[in-house]
């Protein structure tokens, strides 16, 4: 999200996460510590979405001093950040911080599979699964994943998991093993919630919480 009129929008149509990018160099909605301040309190004034900082960074101290200024609590570590920055993000930001690390599927599988025990042991709460493009692409790929990929992955997870990757409404029946999955804890769509103006469009987000069926965290037993 970058600006504050599509925080009602995102609410409206189901929403429940935000992520607002931050340190993310080159990257097509990137926003200073000053814009992710303001858009935070809009997301949290709808009193039903939560705003999570987004960011490529592995940089400790900024991270941490952006998190505490802007009163953000959860965190999405996109890029290929390693087990010791996660490690020393949970030690400085304690147990109210919900620490996001995207695992990252290209074509031979995951990047980060043989890392995924020492992301777990350094405090991840969630992991994202997400592409990354043979030219290098991360996130807002807009490409969708091999859900015979995904699958075995998310298997050989121990604890929760989002997913992403050009979602749409239309493409939920192809991952149907992985929606019904007992550690699903929700999507995480960029392109697929935008209308042919890039902007976001309630049809397009009320369409894929319909068809992903992903209730609200509170209103889930998992
Ligand atoms: O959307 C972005 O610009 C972005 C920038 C930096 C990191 C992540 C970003 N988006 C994330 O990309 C995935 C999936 O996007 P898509 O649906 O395939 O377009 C999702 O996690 C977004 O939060």
């Amino acid at each position: 999200m970058t600006h504050h009129h599509e925080g009602e929008l995102l609410a409206d149509a189901g929403v429940d996460l935000v992520g607002l990018w931050w340190a993310v160099p080159g990257g097509h909605a990137e926003l200073s510590s000053d814009r992710v301040a303001e858009l935070a309190t809009t997301v949290r004034g709808t009193g039903q979405l939560a705003p999570v900082l987004v960011t490529f960074s592995a940089d400790i101290e900024r991270i941490v001093s952006t998190m505490r200024e802007t009163g953000i609590s959860w965190l999405q570590l996109h890029a290929y950040q390693p087990p010791a920055v996660v490690r020393e993000l949970r030690r400085r930001l304690g147990s109210p911080a919900t620490i996001v690390k995207v695992l990252h599927v290209g074509a031979g599988g995951c990047v980060e599979q043989r890392f995924v025990p020492a992301y777990t042991r350094a405090g991840a709460d969630l992991f994202l699964v997400d592409g990354a493009t043979p030219d290098g692409r991360l996130g807002s790929t807009g490409v969708p994943l091999d859900p015979a990929v995904v699958l075995p992955l998310v298997d050989s997870l121990d604890q929760g998991f989002l997913l992403a990757g050009g979602l749409t409404a239309a493409n939920a029946g192809e991952y149907a093993g992985i929606a019904g999955h007992p550690r699903m804890c929700g999507i995480d769509v960029d392109t697929g919630a935008r209308g042919s103006d890039g902007r976001f469009d309630s049809g397009q987000v009320g369409g894929l919480a319909r068809q992903w069926r992903v209730g609200r965290r509170e209103e889930r037993d998992d």
